[in-house]
């Protein structure tokens, strides 16, 4: 089989990471790269890691240049995918990556990031436990339009879903502190972001309630059969380029005993190949998944504290963005789920 495929936003560093997987993906053949201030350009003059796609030329991002493809990868601006996408047939398979197709409450959007909203599509977490022991991954079949997750959200409802949907967490008490990678912001120049702002130190960044990330994990978790959800969520930049760890803990319902606990975890996660519930008294690092289409998870029972603790690492760009977004078009066209998708990271 084989699927032409579109790449807007080639540029950027979530088009990167799509282009360097589709290259090597059976099933795609990469037809259009497009950008915006860099249209024109040689793909190999702003993404020069991509050497098989060097000569490639990235034109304009707009409705023509991606239309009459069998796929649409969209790795946007937010707020810039919603204006292309009205214009797209509704039978070709387009996948966001950015947010603005991730909220089904527009009250959500509106306070979070404004501006015209554009309805929710379904969610690119195959793995995420939804209510009655069922996965994300059946409302992906036959989808023709996908949300990519936001790189800390799915880390963090990886995290929890499980405990939720089993019931031996409380979702109205939980706490997730982040250490995460510059990448996650994107190419373009920023102030926080310069070398000498994040090389030798941890910025905290969003403390206090206000990161775009916490109405889509409380969306995952109600998914997953919470009520009421209440989240503390503090992200930290840390000098890696990419990756993220993610410490949550939540206070575990009364009377659950640790095995029950695990347990929750483990009938989630069992069979599942992109993510991985490590043995007892292991826990991950960034610097096994970068690159890597999978999420490590580290469970422990802080008894004296009544708390799971859930340390997760996944590379932002892969399984938290661009690895994710093949897989979940791997189920919708129907081909192999983890097609194009490995499991190794690059090390050291
Ligand atoms: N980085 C990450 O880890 C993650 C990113 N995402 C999401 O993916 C999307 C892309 O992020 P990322 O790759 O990091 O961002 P980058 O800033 O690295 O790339 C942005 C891309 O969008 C293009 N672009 C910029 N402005 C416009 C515009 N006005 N109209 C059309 N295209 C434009 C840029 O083109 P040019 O360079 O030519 O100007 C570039 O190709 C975002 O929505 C982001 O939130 C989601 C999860 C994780
Ligand atoms: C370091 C950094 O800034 N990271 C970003 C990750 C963004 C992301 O996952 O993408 P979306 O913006 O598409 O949700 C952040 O925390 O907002």
């Amino acid at each position: 089989m084989s699927f032409s495929v579109a790449v807007a936003g080639a540029s950027g560093y979530a088009g990167g990471e799509l282009l360097r997987l589709l290259d090597a993906h059976p099933d795609f053949d990469i037809r259009t790269v497009t950008a915006h201030s860099n249209a024109g350009q040689r793909l190999g003059s702003v993404q020069p890691h991509l050497r098989s796609l060097a000569d490639r030329v990235l034109v304009d991002t707009t409705p023509e240049t991606l239309t009459g493809h069998d796929v649409v990868f969209l790795a946007l601006p937010h707020g810039k995918s919603g204006e292309v996408t009205a214009h797209l047939d509704s039978s070709t398979l387009v996948v966001d990556c950015g947010a603005d197709h991730r909220l089904v409450n527009d009250e959500d959007w509106a306070a979070f990031y404004g501006g015209d909203y554009y309805g929710a599509w379904d969610y690119g977490v195959p793995e995420l436990p939804i209510e009655a022991g069922r996965k994300q991954r059946e409302r992906l079949v036959g989808a023709t339009r996908i949300a990519a997750p936001g790189c800390n959200a799915s880390a963090v409802a990886l995290s929890l879903a499980p405990g939720v949907a089993a019931g031996v967490i409380e979702a109205t008490d939980i706490v997730s502190v982040l250490a995460v990678g510059p990448s996650g912001a994107g190419k373009s120049l920023k102030l926080n972001l310069l070398a000498s702002e994040i090389l030798g130190s941890a910025n905290p960044y969003a403390v206090g309630g206000t990161h775009r990330h916490i109405p889509e994990i409380a969306q995952s978790l109600k998914a997953a059969g919470a009520g009421d959800v209440s989240i503390s969520f503090t992200p930290v930049l840390v000098p890696m380029s990419r990756g993220i760890l993610a410490t949550s803990t939540a206070r575990i319902v009364p009377g659950t005993s640790a095995s029950d606990v695990r347990a929750a975890w483990e009938d989630a996660y069992a069979g599942e190949r992109f993510v991985e519930l490590l043995p007892e008294g292991e826990f991950p690092r960034t610097a096994d998944v970068i690159g890597a289409n999978v999420a490590l998870l580290g469970l422990a029972i802080d008894e004296a504290a009544g708390r799971a603790v859930v340390v997760t690492a996944v590379d932002n760009l892969t399984k938290g963005t661009a690895g994710a977004a093949i897989q979940s078009a791997n189920i919708a066209l129907g081909i192999d789920e983890s097609t194009g998708l490995s499991v190794n990271g690059v090390a050291p």
